[in-house]
């Protein structure tokens, strides 16, 4: 075994330890993930760690994955699961906290198991945006963060791995009972009222 497996198995344990709470935060590209995951940072301190925003930054590093993870994301593939629990760990390590929005994370089957055997963390629940396409595909057009893969070619190909291989993920959450679903479609401010419903504990809930 190699020093990384060994390094690892330490952060894993670390985790462990601290028992984190973690709520997955899945829907389709545009749908509003990153968004919605700014205003629940802000109005109940969780720490947001978006599985794409990691694996950019993992090319910017210059790591020797770098490559790889450039022309995935480029055609809108999902990186393998090792690349990117890797650094879900590090990240949740680092932060000190205890309260985690996992956004973009699972993206696939291989995604959800592997995450479930290599931490053995299970989610409290799935926050489920859902939109129409052509809403989603209108706001990624318009983006502007100068995305490589905010270009029509790639976001049709990403609509087709959501389509075939996260959907499967959000029905078995829903098969445990586990996911919120939220209308996606409209804007910010009423998509974040639905959020703060299900965020907030039921006995401090008003019923009028
Ligand atoms: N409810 C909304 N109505 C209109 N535009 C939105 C809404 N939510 C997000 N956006 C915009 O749509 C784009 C995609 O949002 P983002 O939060 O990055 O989605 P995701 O992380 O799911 O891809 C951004 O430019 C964002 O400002
Ligand atoms: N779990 C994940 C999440 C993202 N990714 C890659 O990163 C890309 C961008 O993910 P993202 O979550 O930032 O995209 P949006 O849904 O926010 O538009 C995906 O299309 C994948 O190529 C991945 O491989 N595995
Ligand atoms: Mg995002």
């Amino acid at each position: 075994m190699g020093t990384v497996d060994v390094a690892n198995k330490d952060v894993t344990a670390s985790l462990a330890e601290k028992k984190p709470k973690v709520v997955f935060v899945l829907g389709g590209p545009g749908s509003g993930k990153g968004t919605q995951c700014a205003n629940i940072v802000e109005h109940f301190h969780y720490t947001h760690l978006s599985a794409g925003d990691l694996l950019r930054a993992e090319i910017k590093s210059g790591s020797e994955n770098g490559t790889m993870i450039q022309n995935m994301i480029k055609e809108g593939k999902i990186v393998p699961s090792e690349v990117t629990i890797k650094l879900l760990q590090k990240a949740m390590l680092e932060s000190g906290n205890d309260k985690f929005l996992i956004d973009g994370f699972p993206r696939n089957e291989e995604n959800r198991a592997a995450f479930e055997a290599v931490t053995k963390i299970e989610p409290e629940f799935v926050l489920f945006f859902n939109c129409p396409e052509e809403e989603m595909e209108r706001r990624l057009l318009s983006r502007n963060q100068g995305r490589e893969d905010d270009n029509i070619e790639t976001i049709r190909k990403r609509f087709k791995v959501f389509l075939e291989s996260s959907i499967p993920v959000i029905e078995y959450y829903k098969a445990k009972g586990k996911v919120r679903e939220i209308d996606a479609a409209k804007p910010v401010g009423e998509v974040f009222e639905a959020v703060k419903v299900v965020f907030t504990p039921k006995d401090e809930k008003v019923t009028a």
